[in-house]
C-alpha cells in the first residue's frame, strides 16, 4: 500500500476552516500545497466540491457520490442484491466493513437497513470516504441512509474485539485484470493508491473473531477463497462472488492449523 502524505491543492483563497485543515492534516495524513502537482496523484475539489482523487496529466477523477450517480439509481430501484442475500440483512443489520473503500458495499448495505462501521486503512481513502459521507448525510434523500453508515479510526477495530457485531464484510483488493470500460480508467488511480492486499490472513482471522454470525468476503466470480478458506455458503452473480463463512467453523479451522 503506497502511503505516503498525499498532496491536496487547495487555491491559496480556499476559505475552508482551520478546523478542517486540521482534519485533512492530522486525521487524513494530507499536505496541503497551493499549486497542482505536476506528477502523481493528488486530491482537488472538484467543481460540484467533491474531495477527488486526481492524477497529474490524466483525465477524469475519483470521489465518494452517494447523492448522484450509479448508487443513486441502486438506492432508488434497489432490487435482488447479492451482497444482501450474502449478508442476509433480514436477519443481519450489525455490520463492520473492515475495507470500506469508497463506500459503495457499506451504503448498499445501509439502504438495506444495515448500520454499517467501515474500516478503512488508507488515510487519503478513509479522506475521500468521509467527504461523501459528510455530503450524503447534507442531502434529504440520502441522509437517513448514511446516518446508519459511521467511519470509525482503524485503531477501534482492535478495541473492537470486546463489542462483536452480526457479520463483517470483507472486500480486499485483489489483483487488476484487464481495464475494460473507459469507466474502469480513474479506478486504476484507486488502484495505484492502495495496491493490492497485503493482509488476507489477517484481516480473515480478525473477521472471525468479530463476527457472531458470519463473515462475508466478495471475490471476482472465478477468483480464489480468500485466505485459501472454503465458505459454507456461495452466492454468484455474473462477475462477482459472495463467499459467507461461520465465524466460529473459521476460527476452529485457524486453531487446527496453527497446532
Ligand atoms: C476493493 S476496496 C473496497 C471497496 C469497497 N467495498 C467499496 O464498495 O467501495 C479495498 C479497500 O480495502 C482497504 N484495505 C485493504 N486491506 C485492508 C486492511 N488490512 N485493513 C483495512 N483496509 C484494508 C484498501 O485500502 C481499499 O480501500
Amino acid at each position: 500500500m503506497a502511503v505516503g502524505n498525499t498532496s491536496l491543492y487547495l487555491p491559496s483563497s480556499h476559505g475552508l476552516d482551520t478546523a478542517v485543515l486540521d482534519a485533512y492534516q492530522q486525521q487524513f495524513q494530507l499536505s496541503i500545497v497551493h499549486t497542482i502537482p505536476e506528477q502523481g496523484l493528488y486530491l482537488q475539489f472538484d467543481a460540484e466540491q467533491r474531495l477527488s482523487l486526481f492524477q497529474a496529466g490524466s483525465k477524469g477523477s475519483v470521489c465518494v457520490d452517494f447523492v448522484s450517480g450509479r448508487l443513486d439509481y441502486r438506492r432508488q430501484k434497489g432490487g435482488g442484491e447479492l451482497i444482501a442475500k450474502a449478508v442476509n440483512t433480514k436477519a443481519h443489520q450489525s455490520i463492520i466493513d473492515a475495507t470500506a473503500g469508497l463506500g459503495r458495499d457499506s451504503f448498499i448495505l445501509a439502504s438495506q437497513g444495515c448500520h454499517v462501521r467501515m474500516f478503512e486503512r488508507h488515510p487519503t481513502v478513509a479522506a475521500l470516504l468521509a467527504d461523501g459521507l459528510q455530503r450524503a448525510l447534507n442531502h434529504t434523500e440520502t441522509h437517513d441512509i448514511a446516518a446508519r453508515m459511521t467511519l470509525m479510526p482503524m485503531s477501534f477495530l482492535q478495541a473492537a474485539l470486546d463489542d462483536k457485531v452480526q457479520v463483517v464484510y470483507l472486500d480486499p483488493m485483489y489483483p487488476q485484470r484487464q481495464k475494460s470500460a473507459a469507466v474502469k480508467k480513474e479506478m486504476a488511480y484507486f488502484h495505484d493508491l492502495v495496491g493490492e492486499s497485503d493482509d488476507d490472513l489477517g484481516l480473515m482471522q480478525q473477521a472471525a473473531r468479530l463476527a457472531e454470525k458470519r463473515v462475508v468476503v466478495k471475490r471476482p466470480r472465478l477468483g480464489e477463497f480468500l485466505a485459501a478458506q472454503n465458505p459454507d455458503y456461495q452466492y454468484s452473480g455474473k462477475s462477482t462472488r459472495f463467499d459467507a463463512y461461520i465465524p466460529q467453523k473459521l476460527q476452529d479451522a485457524f486453531s487446527k492449523e496453527t497446532l
